[in-house]
């Protein structure tokens, strides 16, 4: 099991008071497996993604990764994990403006200590990314950086893929074809995917989908 998280409950303080925003919340995740996290605005799907990716720690309950419990882990442990297991995709694409698309695809591969130039160069062409890769972020449309941002991701061969509506900035068209991409890649690398959406339809694509409500897996 690749994520697995166990009564895990997070408030927020605010100035009425406390705001719990996730409860006794349970969710496993098997590798090579998909799942959708669905709920409204403010539902606490971000936070949960943020517990998950240890970004964030819950108030109580246990979240573990890829058998390891990060509750357990220094600053250096977590980031190590994050590093090592872990891969992140969110609405902005949180491009390095200062590097090209080559640099940036390479980036969190070199970190991670997997650069494989064979398989970035795998991931450019399937990406539709080629003629691209000495172009700064600034000089791409929206849909080529979140192309982008999801190869940087799946260079480093993560065992799990956190996506926070990956698709949310982009024309339906261009997110439709820019998440088969990921889905098909996602599979092909034997990833585990939790993404995060507001939408029904994109959720029906992958093999799991359970929906936040008031706090709670409904
Ligand atoms: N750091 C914080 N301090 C206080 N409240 C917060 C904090 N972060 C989030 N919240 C509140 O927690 C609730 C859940 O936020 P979260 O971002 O997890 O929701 P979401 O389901 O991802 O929403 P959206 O779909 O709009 O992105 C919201 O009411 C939000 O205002």
């Amino acid at each position: 099991m690749l994520l697995r998280l166990r009564k895990v409950s997070k408030s927020y303080m605010t100035a009425e008071g406390p705001l719990e925003i996730l409860h006794e919340v349970d969710l496993s995740l098997d590798a090579g497996s998909t799942l959708a996290l669905t709920g409204e605005s403010g539902s606490g799907k971000s936070t949960l993604l943020h517990l998950a990716a240890g970004l964030d720690a819950p108030d109580s309950g246990v979240v573990e990764v890829a058998g390891q419990e990060i509750a357990t882990l220094d600053d250096a442990g977590r980031a190590a994990l994050r590093r090592g297991t872990v891969g992140l995709v969110f609405q902005q694409f949180n491009l390095i403006p200062s590097l090209d698309v080559a640099a940036n695809l390479a980036f969190h591969a070199r970190l991670a200590g997997r650069h494989d130039p064979r398989w970035q160069a795998e991931l450019t062409e399937r990406l539709g990314l080629t003629g691209l890769a000495r172009r700064y972020p600034e000089q791409l449309s929206g849909g080529q950086q979140q192309r982008v941002a999801i190869g940087r991701t799946l260079a480093a061969r993560p065992k799990l893929v956190l996506a926070d509506e990956p698709t949310g900035n982009l024309d339906e068209p261009t997110g439709d074809a820019v998440l088969a991409l990921m889905l098909t890649l996602v599979a092909e690398t034997g990833a585990a995917l939790l993404m995060v959406t507001h939408s029904e339809r994109l959720a029906a694509q992958l093999d799991r989908r359970v929906h936040l409500k008031a706090g709670r897996i409904a």
